[in-house]
C-alpha cells in the first residue's frame, strides 16, 4: 500500500500518468527493489535521483515493461503494464518515449533517418510530412545541419541529441529520459534543459528524468524521488529537498563526498585483496 504522503500525494494530483505501487525487483540473488512506491503526476516532471547503481535505469525499464517486476504493479493511465497483452504493451509504447542510456542510434542509418524511423514503422504519413516533422526534431535538439550525417561521425554528445529527437518523433505523452545531459557541452546542456522543460510546458507531455546532473535536474523538475538501497529515500519537491535535513538527503543532493551513502559497490578488505593475488581478478 502506499504510504500516508504518497496517498496525501496523490490526492494533490488528479489523474496520476505512471503509478507505481509496492515494487520488487531481484536480479538473482540481488534485491534491487524492495517496495517502491511512487506516483509521476500527468504533465510534469518527476526526477528520480540516487546514488549510482542504486536501480534508476532498471526502473524506468520496468515503467517501460521492458522487465517485469517479482510483485507489485506499475500502472500508465490506468493501465497495468504487465498485465497487457504484447499488442496493447506495443500500443502503450507508441506513447511513449524512451531517451535510454544504452538507446544506440541505428549505425547503418543516418541522423535524418533515425529520427524517421519511428515514423516510419508506426504510421503511415506521407513522405513530405515526415520530412516536415523530422526537420522539426532536428531543429529543436539544434541539428537540423547534421541531418546527412552517419552516426559514426557525431560525438557522444549530438548522438545523444538524435537519440532525443527519435525519443520524441512521435509527439508521445510520456518521456522517459535516463541521463539525457551526458556529453553534453555546457551550451547544449542549456538547451536540452529547456527543451526538456518546454516540451512539458506547451505540449503537456508527462516527463521522468533520470539524472546525476543535479542542478539540472533540480531546475526543471516538479517533484524529486531519491531512491537508495532499494527503497524510496526521500520525496519531495525541489524546494523541500534542498533544506531537507535527513544526512543522506543532504549528502545526495549538496554532492557531499563523506556521508552515510557508501562510494564503494560493496567489496572484501582492500588490503586483504591486494595480498590476495593468486592469480585471481
Ligand atoms: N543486465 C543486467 N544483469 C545483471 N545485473 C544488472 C544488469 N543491469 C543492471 N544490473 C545491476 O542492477 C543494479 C542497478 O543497475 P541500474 O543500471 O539500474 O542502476 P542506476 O541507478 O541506473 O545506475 P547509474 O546511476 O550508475 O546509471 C546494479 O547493481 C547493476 O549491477
Amino acid at each position: 500500500m502506499f504510504d500516508n504522503s504518497l496517498q496525501e500525494r496523490i490526492r494533490m494530483t488528479d489523474s496520476p500518468f505512471v503509478e507505481v505501487e509496492g515494487l520488487h525487483y531481484a536480479r538473482g540473488e540481488t534485491a534491487i527493489f524492495r517496495g517502491i512506491d511512487m506516483v509521476i503526476p500527468r504533465g510534469q516532471v518527476t526526477a528520480i535521483m540516487g546514488p549510482s547503481g542504486t536501480g534508476k535505469t532498471t526502473l524506468l525499464k520496468l515503467v517501460g515493461g521492458q522487465l517485469a517486476p517479482d510483485a507489485g504493479r506499475v500502472r500508465i493511465d490506468g493501465e497495468d503494464v504487465h498485465r497487457l497483452s504484447r499488442k496493447s504493451l506495443f500500443g502503450l509504447r507508441r506513447r511513449m518515449g524512451m531517451l535510454f542510456q544504452s538507446g544506440a542510434l541505428f549505425s547503418d542509418l543516418n541522423v535524418y533517418e533515425n529520427v524517421a524511423f519511428p515514423l516510419r514503422v508506426h504510421t503511415d504519413l506521407p513522405e513530405s510530412m515526415i520530412r516536415d516533422l523530422v526537420l522539426l526534431k532536428l531543429q529543436a535538439v539544434g541539428l537540423r545541419g547534421a541531418r546527412e550525417l552517419s552516426p559514426a561521425e557525431l560525438s557522444g554528445g549530438m548522438a545523444r541529441r538524435v537519440a532525443l529527437a527519435r525519443a520524441i518523433a512521435l509527439d508521445p505523452e510520456l518521456i522517459l529520459y535516463d541521463e539525457p545531459f551526458v556529453g553534453q557541452d555546457p551550451i547544449s546542456m542549456g538547451v536540452l534543459v529547456q527543451l526538456i522543460r518546454r516540451l512539458n510546458d506547451a505540449l503537456g507531455l508527462t516527463a521522468v528524468v533520470v539524472s546525476h546532473d543535479i542542478k539540472e535536474t533540480l531546475s526543471i523538475a516538479d517533484y524529486v524521488y531519491v531512491i537508495a538501497d532499494g527503497q524510496v529515500m526521500a520525496h519531495g519537491t525541489p524546494e523541500s529537498l534542498d533544506v531537507d535535513q535527513d544526512a543522506r538527503v543532504r549528502q545526495f543532493v549538496h554532492g557531499e563526498p563523506d556521508g552515510p551513502v557508501p562510494f564503494h559497490y560493496p567489496a572484501t578488505d582492500f588490503h586483504a585483496d591486494l595480498m590476495d593475488a593468486g592469480g585471481r581478478q
